[in-house]
């Protein structure tokens, strides 16, 4: 079994908190691995230091075999380590075309503000109708992202995040507000992928984690506390206490 990503000892302080507190975690290549932990727990935190955004002040960080702990964000992307874009920072008066299109065109390099350059790069263009093809958003490439219902902004930030071409996908909470139908939807376009990316999800739905997960880790007070199945982790009584409570999930 090979890993796409191995944190060792991860630590994180603020102040007198400790955030992430000696996190050992590794990530199959494949696998849809998710992180999932009471609020405040570190998950953000842990997500941060993984994109480079924050710095550890412990630990070591490796991607692919390669040591990235103190590698700049972009390069990381480079390397392979993908992030969804967030809603807000989608360009809400270009339509659900030229967003892929203009994350495809910053992948190779190209400036993600200056647009006229991308009209007429005829390989940005056919790949942008192919990460499209397929997915929900194919019928509504030329509408205006301002448009959009939430959960399409979701499936558009999840598009361009693949849009990078990443060997791991982070995704924190691709569930947040959406409504039934669309949470389906998406459990089923990234179970479309499972396989093809590798992905640490952190997600606060259960149900979204028990469908989709190979294996689930669980952070408490920013320590791992134990990583399973989904069925090692409903049926362990301390994830039952620290998380999920007393009930069955
Ligand atoms: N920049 C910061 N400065 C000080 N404390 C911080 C900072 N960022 C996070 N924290 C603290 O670190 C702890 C972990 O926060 P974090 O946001 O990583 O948790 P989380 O598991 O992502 O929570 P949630 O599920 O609510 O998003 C919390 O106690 C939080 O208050």
């Amino acid at each position: 079994m090979t890993e796409i990503l191995r944190i060792e000892g991860l630590q994180k302080r603020f102040g007198g908190l400790v955030a992430t507190d000696n996190v050992t975690l590794d990530v199959h290549t494949g696998e849809i691995h998710a992180l999932i932990g009471p609020n405040g727990a570190g998950k953000s935190t842990l997500i941060n230091q993984l994109c480079g955004e924050l710095r550890q002040d412990d630990g070591m960080i490796h991607l692919a075999g390669r040591d990235i702990s103190h590698m700049a964000a972009p390069d990381r992307v480079d390397l392979g380590l993908g992030r969804t874009f967030q809603v807000t920072s989608l360009l809400e008066e270009f339509t659900v075309r030229e967003n892929v299109g203009l994350a495809v065109q910053a992948r190779d390099g190209g400036n993600f503000r200056v647009f006229d350059n991308v009209a007429g790069r005829k390989s940005v263009w056919e790949e942008t109708a192919h990460l499209l093809s397929g997915s929900l958003l194919d019928d509504r490439r030329d509408a205006r992202v301002a448009d959009l219902s939430h959960g399409e902004k979701k499936q558009l930030e999840l598009i361009m995040a693949l849009a990078t071409q990443p060997r791991l996908l982070l995704l924190d909470e691709p569930m947040a507000g959406l409504g039934h139908v669309e949470t389906g939807q998406m459990i089923e376009t990234l179970r479309g992928l499972h396989g093809e990316v590798s992905m640490l999800l952190v997600e606060h739905d259960m149900e979204a984690v028990f469908a989709l997960a190979d294996r689930i880790s669980v952070l408490v007070y920013g320590q791992i506390i134990m990583t399973g199945t989904a069925d090692e982790v409903r049926g362990d009584p301390r994830v039952r206490e620290a998380y999920l409570g007393t009930e069955d999930a």
